[in-house]
């Protein structure tokens, strides 16, 4: 953690629509992901922006003065603002001037592993940085670019300019680079669509416990400890999909996804750039919305997570409401309520109980069947046997006459085979 915290004053709009307490306190929440400390809020009530400003110029001149009496030397303002807007302001106040976007962008940059994460987040933060080349976020890139070593300047070319040519043709450099690795999980998204199991993804704002859920999941059902994923208290610490297999008792089998959490008002250049590890979802039978029920706002943390679903494409998947925490909130649990689930991502007894819902959902068209497979034909049984639910088994002297629960087009396969009742 870095040594020095940046002081910043918060400030936004409140246009008495949306709710402005929620989008404050996650703005709060997201600087303090980046190792800010919030040291004053400020808002203003207007029914929209100022459009050169932002804000009123009086708010201006009061942000400017709250940040020289509490010594902070950047404004962090609730919303993704204009080029000019963040100039002017920048002007206004003698203050960086930072958006939600680009605090956003900042914290899934610093929270980025993989080779994939880092290029699309990388790709968001050059496509936004793109037409504020002359803002003071836009200087650090300058300063990048300016050692190095770009011979090829034109003549009577402006600095800016040429950071445009070069951002344009790293961004699309870093793009065909991203094909690459997207092109390798479409082939893995099609193997895993062919072979026909059920898909279940965990989705929902960051921070409500979709990866510790994931990783309870995977333990109960046995699987070594090396298939879990990263969980940690803080925003964002999921950006990339993990996707595994889940194998029951019963033999019956699921994948089930972890992804990247949502605050509300994800950029759209992240949403453009994370479009292929959002898409897990889309692809899924069920979706299990995990939702931190001890949080005061967790009804609008739901709506944010809907609305972002919807932006990505994801609608008419069926959902379970998943209400995690339950042990913080100090409600009973494990308890099933319709479509809602209270429960503990850290209980045993929640997490069977999550397994049990699961399946009733995902295999609620899975149909009994006998089947009489004569002895030649073994590789049938070997078939039912790995990918059915076995209910009995006997050696007649015709064939093997097995009783299973099974998916409906494992049953198409074996139909020659079924016994009439
Ligand atoms: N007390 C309590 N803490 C929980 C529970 N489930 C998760 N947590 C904690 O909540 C924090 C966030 O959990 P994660 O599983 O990383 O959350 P996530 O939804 O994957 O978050 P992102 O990947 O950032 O979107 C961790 O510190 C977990 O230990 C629970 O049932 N009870
Ligand atoms: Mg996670």
């Amino acid at each position: 953690m870095p040594q020095d915290i940046t002081r910043v004053v918060i400030a936004g709009i409140d246009n008495e629509i949306e709710n402005f307490s929620y989008t404050m306190q996650e703005l709060k929440a997201l600087a303090q992901a980046n190792y800010m400390k919030v040291v004053m809020e400020i808002s203003q009530k207007l029914p929209k922006p100022v459009s050169g400003t932002y804000f009123g110029t009086g708010k201006a001149e009061e942000i400017k003065n709250a940040a020289l009496a509490s010594e902070a030397e950047t404004v962090i303002v609730n919303d993704e603002l204009t080029p000019t807007q963040i100039r002017n302001l920048e002007k206004l106040t003698d203050l960086t001037v930072i958006d939600r976007t680009a605090l956003i962008l900042q914290i899934f940059a610093s929270r980025a592993r993989t080779k994939e994460a880092k290029l699309q987040v990388q790709i968001a933060q050059l496509q936004y940085q793109l037409p504020r080349l002359h803002t003071s976020s836009a200087t650090k890139l300058d300063q990048q670019s300016a050692g190095g070593g770009y011979s090829n300047r034109g003549a009577g070319e402006t600095k800016l300019e040429l950071n445009r040519r070069v951002i344009e043709k790293r961004i699309s450099h870093l793009k065909a680079q991203l094909k690459d690795i997207d092109k390798d999980h479409q082939i893995q998204r099609k193997q895993r669509d062919s072979s026909g199991i059920k898909t279940v993804a965990l989705v929902g704002y960051t921070n409500a416990g979709k990866s510790t859920t994931m990783n309870g999941l995977l333990r109960l059902t046995g699987q070594e400890d090396d298939k879990q994923v990263f969980e940690k208290d803080m925003l964002f610490a999921t950006l990339d999909t993990s996707v595994r297999k889940i194998h029951f008792k019963d033999n019956k089998e699921i994948l089930l996804s972890d992804t990247v959490g949502f605050v509300s008002k994800l950029p759209h250049q992240l949403v453009k750039s994370f479009r292929s590890t959002l898409a897990e979802a889309a692809q899924a039978d069920l979706l299990i919305q995990v939702i931190d029920g001890s949080d005061e706002n967790a009804r609008d943390m739901i709506a944010t997570t809907e609305e972002t679903l919807k932006e990505i494409g994801v609608t008419e998947i069926p959902m379970i409401y998943a209400y995690n925490k339950a042990d913080l909130a100090g409600q009973s649990y494990p308890l099933l309520a319709g479509d809602s689930f209270t429960y503990s991502a850290r209980d045993q007894a929640s997490l069977e109980a999550l397994i049990d819902l699961i399946k009733k959902e995902v295999f609620a068209d899975y149909e009994t069947h006998t089947y009489l497979i004569p002895f030649d034909q073994g590789r049938y049984v070997e078939a039912l046997n790995q990918n059915a639910e076995i209910l009995a088994t006997e050696y007649l002297p015709e064939g093997t006459q097995i009783t299973a629960n099974l998916a409906q087009d494992l049953a198409g396969k074996l139909q020659t085979f079924l016994v009439q009742a």
